[in-house]
């Protein structure tokens, strides 16, 4: 017997990342688009969809997972700008409802996920780390919620293996020279337009360096990641962050 599709709503309908959601929704043949919902829409086609997925912005977000959790439907989040305190948040508010899975995942191209993963395996050998992001000019956030995870794993990895962060000489500096300071990484932000998604971790040690650099070229890079993303929170109750736990790596 075929089981039917998994009915998806899409939150950003008509943004560059919504609008190719729902291209992807509607080629992908186990699951179903109920809804695609912008800014000023009635949530209400909602109710009808099994799972919902926000491309939207940073300011939104909250209160679009607010509704979608006190409404049953579990969700997966593209848009970026979490601080630990909005996760608190939402772990409490799905402590309520033990069924549903809300997955967040600051980058969906496959190639992003394992790079970071490649990040986070080579910080304890290097105590020296920066992350350059680089992304298109009508980006809301930054640093990119890509570049902040990355920092936060290269962190993690650093405080399991016991490495401090390398030496810095800098004692005179023009303000934001030397990047932000995510967890003690320094991240630095390009946005131009003609770019779409892209980082570069860069890695010093003695006498040699290593860089991994990952490029979205065009937002379907990001479709495959959305499309498992549906198919697996349906069955991952609770709050997942970051799509390396979907793909076990
Ligand atoms: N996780 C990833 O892989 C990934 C990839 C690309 C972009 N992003 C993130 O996704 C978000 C959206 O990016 P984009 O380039 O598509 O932006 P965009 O500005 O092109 O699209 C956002 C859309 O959301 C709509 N919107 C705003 N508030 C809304 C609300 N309350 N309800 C419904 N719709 C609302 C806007 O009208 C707009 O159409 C950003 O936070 C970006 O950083 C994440
Ligand atoms: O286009 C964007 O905006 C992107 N945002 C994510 C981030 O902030 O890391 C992922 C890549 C594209």
């Amino acid at each position: 017997m075929t089981e039917s599709p998994i009915r998806v709503g899409v939150l950003g309908a008509r943004g560059r990342m919504g609008a190719t959601v729902v291209k992807a929704v509607e080629g992908a043949a186990d699951q179903e688009l109920v809804a695609a919902l912008d800014a000023g829409d009635d949530f209400a086609p909602l109710e009808s969809a099994q799972v919902v997925v926000d491309f939207t912005h940073p300011d939104a977000v909250m209160d679009n997972l607010r509704w979608l959790i006190a409404h049953d439907l579990h969700a997966v989040v593209g848009t970026t700008g979490f601080s630990e305190e909005r996760l608190t948040e939402l772990r409490g508010l799905l402590a309520d409802k033990p069924q549903l899975g809300v997955l967040i995942a600051p980058n969906f191209a496959l190639g992003a996920v394992l790079a970071m993963r490649f990040a986070a395996q080579a910080a304890k050998f290097y105590a020296s780390a920066e992350i350059i992001e680089l992304h298109h000019n009508r980006k809301a956030d930054a640093p990119s919620g890509t570049a902040a995870h990355t920092a936060r794993m290269i962190a993690a990895a650093r405080a399991e293996a016991g490495v401090a962060p390398g030496p810095d000489a800098t004692t005179s500096e023009v303000d934001g020279a030397r990047g932000a300071s995510v967890e003690d990484v320094h991240v630095h932000s390009v946005r131009l337009p003609g770019l779409v998604a892209h980082e570069e971790i860069l890695f010093g040690g003695e006498g040699e360096t290593l860089t991994i650099r990952h490029d979205s070229l065009d937002r379907t890079s990001f479709m495959p990641g959305v499309l498992l993303g549906v198919r697996s929170v349906v069955s991952r109750p609770g709050l997942t962050v970051g799509l390396e736990n979907v793909l076990d790596l």
